[in-house]
């Protein structure tokens, strides 16, 4: 089923940016049941996340439960994209809340074991998957809200930054950041340059070259989240901002967001699969996979 799901996203790309115009047309192993939606509200994929539409509102909230820590694995990172896509097709949905079911953390990034001892043809297929999420989200016609309701490392951090607004929990024991030379990797060039659209080159050249994580307040400061509110406040406040953005006609709202994304997405489209032999080589090499080793046993270490 996932294989299948994932051949599903795969054929869905060169429909992507026609949603731009307004033209739209919607983890691990046990993929329990597929993802259909039925009428208009509460349709749930499989046990690792909930997508309830309103369909008064056109708000659907998107909530990942992916235990223990919403790590982005093959899987899930697969259900996410289609999980956006039946959203993208239905008309009746004009804005996504994309938020946490687990407690402290919106998600710990990409799947370290996703990335540690696979083969170079798993290690591509889990690339293919990373982008395909971040294409989908950063061109898509909905509006784009995270609720940040935890920690949000690296890829958690990138899928935070693909939505048009960001609100965070204002709890400091929650960080946000790229921070993938802490773990010996380097963020692509795509992390990078969403990085750069979001915070402004200066602040991302030292925050992707020190990696850091930075609380909320400080996240704030620098323009990486919009709107910081006490954690019960969050989805309320989330969909309480869709309002501002669904006063704008969507044409205008749309062409006007592709404008300013596409350039950034046309910098992947055409880079694709050497993004893709790019990763390989460099995940696969000895020193890396040392690097994610020593990583992998700190994390837990500290638990120990
Ligand atoms: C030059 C060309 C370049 C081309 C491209 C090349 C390179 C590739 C770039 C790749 C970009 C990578 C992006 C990423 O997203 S990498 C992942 C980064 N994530 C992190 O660093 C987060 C690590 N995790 C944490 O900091 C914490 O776990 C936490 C999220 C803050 C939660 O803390 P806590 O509640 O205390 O939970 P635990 O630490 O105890 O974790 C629970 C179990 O979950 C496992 N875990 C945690 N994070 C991950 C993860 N990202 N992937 C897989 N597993 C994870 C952790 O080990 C615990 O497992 P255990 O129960 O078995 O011990």
């Amino acid at each position: 089923m996932a294989t299948a799901l994932r051949r599903l996203a795969k054929c869905s790309v060169s429909a992507r940016l026609l949603s731009f115009a307004g033209h739209s047309r919607g983890r691990r192993g046990h993929f329990a049941r597929p993802c259909t939606v039925v009428a208009q509200r509460n349709f749930s994929s499989a046990s690792t996340m909930t997508v309830d539409l309103d369909s008064s509102t056109g708000i659907a909230v998107m909530k990942l439960h992916s235990p223990p820590v919403n790590s982005l694995s093959l899987d899930f990172l697969t259900e996410i994209a289609i999980s956006l896509e039946k959203l993208e097709m239905n008309k009746g949905c004009r804005g996504v809340v994309v938020t946490s079911a687990l407690p402290k953390i919106f998600s710990a990034g990409l799947d370290i074991l996703e990335m540690y001892g696979k083969s170079p043809e798993r290690c591509g297929e889990f690339w293919r998957a990373v982008q395909e999420m971040w294409l989908k989200f950063y061109s898509s016609r909905l509006v784009t809200v995270a609720a940040i309701n935890g920690s949000s490392p690296a890829g958690g951090c990138l899928l935070s930054m693909t939505c048009d607004y960001r609100i965070m929990a204002d709890n400091p024991r929650y960080s946000i950041g790229l921070n993938e030379t802490q773990l010996g990797i380097v963020a692509p060039f795509w992390f990078k340059d969403t990085m750069v659209n979001t915070v402004g080159h200066r602040t991302a050249e030292i925050a992707l070259q020190l990696g850091l994580l930075y609380s909320p307040q400080d996240a704030l400061k620098i323009g990486m989240v919009d709107e910081l509110v006490p954690e019960e406040k969050l989805v309320s406040t989330a969909t309480e901002a869709m309002a501002r953005w669904f006063a704008i006609p969507d044409h205008a709202r749309q062409i006007t967001k592709s404008a300013m994304r596409k350039p950034t997405i046309d910098k992947l489209l055409s880079a694709r699969e050497t993004d893709i032999s790019n990763f390989v080589s460099f995940i696969t090499k000895d020193s890396i996979q040392k690097s994610l080793k020593l990583y992998l046993e700190n994390l837990r270490k500290k638990k120990a």
